[in-house]
């Protein structure tokens, strides 16, 4: 072996070496002397695991009952994390983001498929992106929006009313299908004025929808999977371990592809003719960076800017179609509801509501309310501490020494499991019925949901702080949109029992047939015209 090659090897041994140690040493330390190694918790069934792959709703539910608003569990590699419910908690943990931050693993898994957009960023840089990406969802641009969000559930509806019937003039339809081609058409458009023609059987899907759907692709062979596991886990086998060929032809495609739309809408700016028409959030970016609000030194590059694309596509598309297709599933099954919903929009004499009407409808707004509650498309996020810290709680806990803590001491990497959908659901806030569908709560909100540190109606599902979802408007008016045209024109019926329905244990929960979840998200109903 030649000197270079000796030489090469050593230093990559003695890295992996100290690497070894480090981790041994943190795994000794979690283990003798962390605050945590007395916090209630379930057992850890196996030290490579840990609890990673059990962590259900439900199973976190009964975690919940056994152990308590605060607790600990394992993750890989037997890492202790936090499970915490307790408002107070959490308040600090998502306002407190110069402490509390996305691991760098997650971040590193992030910025391989978005590249360095607003849901990667921390400290300052976020804050710099925020402040400029703000004006591009703020209230007078998602009204503008809405005849878009309007228009496009026209054509689902279109698409939907087309579908073979029987004899009763049922059709079977996968709801989350079509709402998905719409939210992505609405977000090709709203977004970054990009025509993906989803909705349009008749045409091929276009060259960035197969880079995005590439690039998000949930599965892949076994070896791509974990080289991406070790990458994120062990930077030091980064130079070593290449990322797929294939992830990185779609990104190519994708930064090519965004960058014409950027140029496009830099010409259209700077020739001033379309400046009133342009009003996707990329325009919208552009002109919010070329202001003079915004000093030469702190506007984002062009690669800046353009990473913002996969992050409106990935963050703004699915979100939105999941929470209408929970939505169509609760009035499926609260057939009283959906009656009382579309007696309400039937008063309205358009089909093309302005966004002042749409939130003029009482019911209609406590629909989509009760399913952000009930329904939480995002289920949890995570979080590390990025240095010690003390988090006080609500609700002390007792350790497994029987010693009570009204506040939990954090070290530095401790990883925390933040549970959106539990702190939407919690019988301590809402009461016995907690998990229940009943839009009708909202006529009187329980004091204690206004300790829930969310940016939009006592609730958790956009989350709260500075890293609050900056498209929880653009949402709601999608959504609404499209519960106005669809509930006017069909009736909803599940073509499978309730029971059939799951979920899957990622992070936005699609809906899935339990008997099947291989086939992926779904949500087959039955739909027909509204009898007159
Ligand atoms: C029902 C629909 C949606 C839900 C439930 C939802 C939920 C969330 C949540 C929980 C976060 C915080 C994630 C974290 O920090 O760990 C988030 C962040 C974000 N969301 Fe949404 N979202 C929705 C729709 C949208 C839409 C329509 C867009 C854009 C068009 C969008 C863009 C973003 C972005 C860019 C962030 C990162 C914000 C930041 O870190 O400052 N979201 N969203």
């Amino acid at each position: 072996m030649c000197l270079s090659l000796r030489l090469f090897v050593s230093a990559v041994g003695a890295v992996i070496g100290v690497r070894l140690a480090r981790s041994l040493y943190r795994l000794i330390y979690w283990r003798r002397f962390s605050p945590f190694r007395y916090m209630p918790g379930p057992p850890n069934p196996s030290w490579i695991s840990g609890n990673f792959g059990r962590i259900t709703f439900s199973k976190t539910q009964e975690w919940q009952t056994q152990y308590g608003p605060t607790f600990k569990f394992h993750n890989l590699l037997s890492a202790t994390t936090l499970y915490t419910i307790d408002t107070l908690a959490l308040h600090r943990i998502v306002t407190h983001s110069d402490v509390y931050q996305k691991a760098p693993m997650a971040r590193f898994h992030l910025k391989q498929l978005l590249g360095e957009g607003l849901i990667v960023a921390e400290d300052e840089e976020h804050t710099k992106l925020r402040k400029i990406m703000s004006p591009a969802f703020g209230p007078s641009q998602i009204h503008g929006l809405t005849q878009l969000f309007v228009d496009k559930s026209l054509e689902l509806s279109d698409v939907w009313a087309r579908q073979p019937q029987d004899e009763s003039g049922w059709a079977r339809i996968d709801v989350f299908a079509g709402l998905k081609a719409m939210t992505l058409d609405v977000i090709g458009l709203a977004g970054f004025n990009y025509q993906f023609n989803a909705l349009d059987d008749t045409k091929e899907p276009t060259e960035l929808d197969g880079a995005f759907k590439q690039l998000f692709l949930q599965t892949g062979p076994r070896r791509i999977r974990t080289t991406a596991v070790l990458r994120g886990r062990f930077p030091f086998l980064r130079p070593l371990l290449p990322t797929s060929k294939k992830l990185a032809n779609a990104r190519k495609t994708m930064d090519r592809i965004g960058m014409q739309l950027l140029q496009d809408s830099k010409n259209a700016i700077e020739s001033g003719e379309k400046v009133a028409e342009r009003r996707d959030l990329l325009s919208l970016l552009v002109r919010s960076n070329m202001s003079e609000d915004i000093p030469e030194n702190q506007r984002l590059s062009d690669d800046v800017v353009v990473s913002q694309l996969p992050t409106f596509f990935a963050a703004g598309h699915e979100t939105t179609s999941t929470a209408t297709t929970w939505a169509l599933y609760a009035l499926a099954v609260h057939p009283d509801v959906q009656t009382t919903l579309r007696a309400e929009l039937q008063t309205m004499g358009t089909d093309s509501p302005s966004l002042d009407a749409l939130n003029s409808l009482p019911y209609l707004d406590k629909v989509v309310r009760e399913v952000m509650r009930v329904h939480s498309p995002v289920a949890f996020t995570n979080r590390m501490a990025m240095r010690d810290d003390v988090i006080p709680l609500g609700t002390p806990y007792t350790d497994t020494q029987g010693k009570q803590h009204d506040s939990i001491v954090m070290s530095k990497g401790q990883m925390i499991y933040v549970p959106v959908a539990a702190v939407n659901r919690d019988p301590r806030i809402w009461g016995p019925d907690a998990t229940e569908f009943k839009p009708d709560r909202w006529d009187a909100v329980p004091d204690a949901a206004n300790a829930i540190p969310g940016v939009w109606s006592h609730l958790f599902s956009f989350l709260g702080g500075p890293h609050n979802c900056i498209g929880w408007r653009f949402s709601l008016a999608e959504m609404k949109s499209l519960l106005y045209t669809l509930i006017r024109t069909f009736e909803f019926e599940l073509a499978v029992p309730p029971e059939a329905i799951g979920t899957g244990t990622i992070a936005v929960q699609r809906p899935l047939l339990v008997a099947d979840p291989g086939k992926g998200a779904q949500l087959p109903m039955r739909v027909r015209r509204v009898q007159v």
